[in-house]
């Protein structure tokens, strides 16, 4: 039913469906729009198109929330029009003179019509907090039917028809309606008197209130309910009503109880001001509440539609910027925001955002905090019941704990774990902050390469937030909690700035009273939170941030210690998480014994932890099936009887359930030729042995290098290489002066794949290419580490505890050292040092001599056997 005279609307319209407010012909309403079809519909559509026909969309009102279902189109909102009201369209249609009558008259016989507004896209505004989302600020034209769908995706587009006429809009002031026109007349008058009782009663100098009177005397009275229903204080479920009344009497007949139903609530406000005149100033307010504009994003729900006495949001907020408890200058800040907000239209995108700002303001705890409960022996108690062994860690930390006790306003050092995976850091983490008695809040670190993850973004981008420091506060509620930085030095660095530089900042004791997020804008006291830190290797924190830490090691576990912890931590842990007793299931101490060395080969345990998880999963399976035969008597019938509790995990169900063993002892088989040494490496994973082969062809004297090593580890092949050459007489190690003479050197790091570098292979190179001149064998229960110089001294390495500990794992049963690196094995657990025979050395005549089998001739050509202490 399109005007022929009039402004007509295209035909094809992309469809808005909304789930938010009811737009109203005349009427602007802000959308939000975060739903795949909707999003669409702005970026292909809103934003690509250039012509002012390409800003026309229709909003389909009531629409179930499309983000919950992207695949089928939600029902649209459809209007049920009753025989009385199809009649009535007929009388619609002649009114506006429509040569699409007949296809009214359709819609109008079918049982229903799908309905919704032709409205102009006034403004996009793109945000991609919380989540990727357009605002939309779109003014209603008029009604308009689907007559049908011509597309789903990207986008919904569907044929449709003009229900209102639009030239009436563009000519103000001409009361169209008139006395003549009957009931229509009458009632357009009715409505007309009503608005003016209305706003008789309302004070004019409220902006809203003069607004309207200024259009009520503008535009003409045919627009009037749907103006009117979309400005005073109405429910969606009444503005659908209206917007459901096709034919014009209909609708001045749904919007005038309206009118009426907002001048008895006044009349009797009115009454109430009467018997306490101290509420004189509430008049501005009461217009507020009675002639509200639609609320931006506000979510439609038709049976939640109760009037709520605080309307007023800006006076709630107001209220929770007093309640908050902040500093001045903060408090200045949101005074200044608020006024801002309040001489905002809501329409406008900027009011979102002060909302936002001043939102978070209120949310942050200023002054909130939890009272610490401290006590160092419970502190001890609960460190010792929640880890077992890392004695070290937990002695630092109940130290650093009793300092805080005596001096409660204790200015760092912020604590950081460095150690493997698995080994507990975070854990210990989350009990510190249980001995406290405070919230623990972690922030993963990893792979943040942008400043302002760190410190915020600043309000003027689109989209900004605050930083993940004052989010993390934001959470927890509280000004004084245990914040975990794990992953430390997994930290990045881009074109947006770098993240280390910003926690800087959070982290030194002397700034962090006044650390300032790029959102907030304003200082927020970092002072009162205990930030730890944690880290795999201290290589790749920059320097500034780990002068600001106290570096604590936190050790790999050797096999003993896992054993421990898996029978007092983790297997009771899984049994749990897995709904087991201990009457169900048992895993005897060398089940555990088997699984740490044949199953897993890592410093930490969560590797451990996983296998005995696979375990409970698999008992799981026989308990239930035999609760199952249980419960149904069925176990004397032809099934398996359920199994005798508790089910006990020897070595043969161990294979069953874990398959079989990914790791065997391999040194022995491996060492089993000239030309094999075994080294001992370290990674930010803890320790590994390292396999050296080397095997010689006939050639010209080249060294080839293979196995991805590093410039450091290339040269020291070079200097064992000048070394062996240098002495290769006076070792006996060849025949000829020069063992290279006519021989080509392969040298091969096997894991070619993982990259190696670093001084500390030197004395294994050297071993290894001594084996192989000599055809002498290495040792096969020998691992060594060591840097080594021209002239043949060993100087000392780091990660002697972690290498140590992985050459136990592997079975080794020597290990040479360094001399200079002998304070390091008061480290090792008593265990470790009673079964490992260390062998000290300062120069290769002594690696040479403990690594060869039979010992090596040492420059004097005897044999130096003082050193060969060992156990075998
Ligand atoms: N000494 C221990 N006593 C009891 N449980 C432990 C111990 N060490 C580690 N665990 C357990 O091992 C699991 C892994 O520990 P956690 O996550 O703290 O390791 P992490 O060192 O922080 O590792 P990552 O560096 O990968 O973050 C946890 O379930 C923890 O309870």
């Amino acid at each position: 039913m399109g005007s022929s005279g009039g402004i007509q609307i295209p035909n094809r319209l992309p469809l808005l469906l909304s789930h938010e407010g009811v737009l109203l012909p005349g009427s602007t309403v802000r959308f939000s729009v975060d739903s795949p079809r909707n999003m669409q519909l702005v970026s292909q559509r809103l934003l690509k198109g250039t012509s002012l026909k390409s800003t026309i969309i229709g909003v389909i009102p009531n629409t179930r929330d499309p983000g919950q279902d992207i695949d089928d189109l939600p029902a649209l909102h459809k209007y049920a029009p009753s025989a009385a009201v199809a009649l009535k369209l007929l009388q619609v249609t002649s009114y506006f003179h429509s040569p699409h009558l007949f296809l009214v008259i359709n819609l109008a016989i079918i049982p229903c019509i799908q309905i919704g507004t032709a409205g102009v896209a006034v403004q996009v505004v793109g945000s991609n907090w919380p989540k990727p989302h357009y605002t939309l600020l779109i003014t209603g034209l008029c009604r308009f039917s689907v007559t049908s769908l011509l597309k789903e995706r990207p986008f919904v587009l569907a044929e449709v028809e003009q229900l209102d006429k639009l030239e009436q809009y563009m000519t103000p002031s001409t009361h169209s309606v008139s006395a003549e026109d009957g009931e229509l007349g009458e009632l357009s008058q009715r409505f007309y008197q009503a608005a003016v009782q209305l706003l008789g009663m309302l004070d004019m100098s409220v902006p809203v209130v003069a607004k309207f009177r200024r259009l009520l005397d503008s535009l003409p009275r045919e627009t009037l309910p749907d103006v009117v229903a979309s400005m005073i204080r109405t429910s969606n479920k009444e503005k659908l009503q209206v917007l459901d009344a096709v034919s014009l009497e209909e609708r001045f007949k749904k919007a005038l109880p309206l009118l009426n139903k907002q001048i008895e609530g006044l009349k009797l406000l009115q009454k109430t001001r009467k018997i306490n005149p101290d509420n004189e100033k509430r008049v501005t307010d009461i217009s507020y509440i009675f002639l509200q504009p639609l609320f931006p994003g506000r979510q439609f729900n038709l049976e939640d539609e109760d009037e709520d006495e605080d309307g007023d949001d800006t006076a709630s907020l107001e209220r929770k910027v007093h309640n908050a408890n902040m500093p001045d200058a903060a408090l200045k800040v949101c005074r200044k925001e608020l006024k801002r907000l309040k001489k905002m239209p809501q329409s406008m995108p900027e009011y979102a955002l002060t909302r936002n700002y001043l939102d978070l303001m209120v949310e942050l705890p200023w002054s909130k905090s939890t009272k610490d409960c401290l006590d160092i022996r419970a502190a001890r108690t609960l460190l010792d019941n929640d880890h077992y062994a890392m004695d070290k860690l937990k002695k630092r930390v109940v130290e650093y704990l009793a300092v805080r006790q005596l001096k409660t306003s204790l200015k760092g050092p912020i604590l950081c774990f460095v150690g493997p995976p698995g080994v507990g850091k975070t854990s210990v983490g989350r009990s510190v902050a249980r001995t406290l008695g405070r919230e623990f809040h972690r922030i993963a670190l990893g792979g943040v390469c942008d400043q302002s993850d760190i410190r915020g973004h600043r309000r003027t981008y689109v989209g900004s937030m605050p930083g993940r420091i004052i989010n993390g506060l934001k959470t927890v509620g509280v000004n004084n909690p245990v914040f975990l930085l794990d992953e430390v030095d997994k930290l990045g660095k881009s074109l947006q700035g770098d993240p280390a530089a910003a926690l800087l900042e959070v982290l030194d004791p002397e700034q962090n009273h006044s650390f300032t997020d790029h959102y907030l804008n304003v200082a927020f006291d970092l002072s009162q939170v205990l930030f730890i830190a944690t880290a795999n290797t201290t290589a790749t924190i920059p320097p500034a941030l780990l002068d600001r830490m106290e570096v604590l090691q936190v050790p790999g576990y050797t096999q003993e210690e896992k054993v421990e912890i898996a029978h007092r931590h983790l297997i009771p842990n899984q049994l749990e998480q897995h709904g087991l007793t201990p009457q169900q299931l048992h895993i005897p101490q060398d089940t555990t014994q088997a699984i740490i060395s044949s199953y897993t080969r890592e410093a930490g345990v969560r590797s451990l932890e996983r296998k005995i998880g696979a375990i409970c999963r698999a008992v799981a399976v026989k308990v239930a099936e035999g609760q199952r035969l249980d419960f149904k008597g069925l176990a004397h019938v032809d099934k398996a009887a359920p199994p005798e509790m508790p089910i006990v995990i020897d070595h043969i169900a161990l294979k069953d359930i874990l398959g079989q063993p990914l790791f065997e002892l391999e040194v022995s088989e491996r060492l089993t030729l000239p030309g094999v040494a075994l080294g001992l490496a370290w990674t930010p994973l803890g320790g590994e042995i390292m396999f050296v082969e080397a095997s010689r062809t006939e050639g010209e004297g080249q060294l080839t290098l293979t196995g991805q090593l590093g410039d450091v580890m290339k040269e020291s092949a070079h200097l064992a290489i000048s070394w062996l050459r240098a002495n290769a007489k006076t070792y006996q190690i060849t025949n000829s002066s020069d063992p290279l003479e006519g021989t080509d050197i392969h040298l091969h790091f096997p894991a070619g794949a993982v990259t190696k570098d670093g001084p500390s292979a030197g004395v294994t190179i050297v071993t290894c290419l001594a084996s192989l001149f000599s055809g002498r064998l290495v040792r096969s229960d020998v691992a060594m580490t060591g840097e080594i110089t021209l002239r043949g001294l060993v100087l000392p390495v780091g990660g002697i505890k972690d290498k140590v500990l992985a050459a136990h794992r592997a079975g080794v049963r020597r290990v040479i050292l360094p001399k200079r690196n002998e304070k390091d094995l008061e480290e090792l657990p008593a265990n470790v040092r009673a079964d490992l025979d260390f062998v000290m050395a300062a120069n290769l005549d002594e690696v040479l001599n403990a690594s060869i089998d039979g010992g090596f001739p040492g420059p004097s050509g005897s044999l130096t056997h003082s050193q060969l202490t060992s156990k075998l």
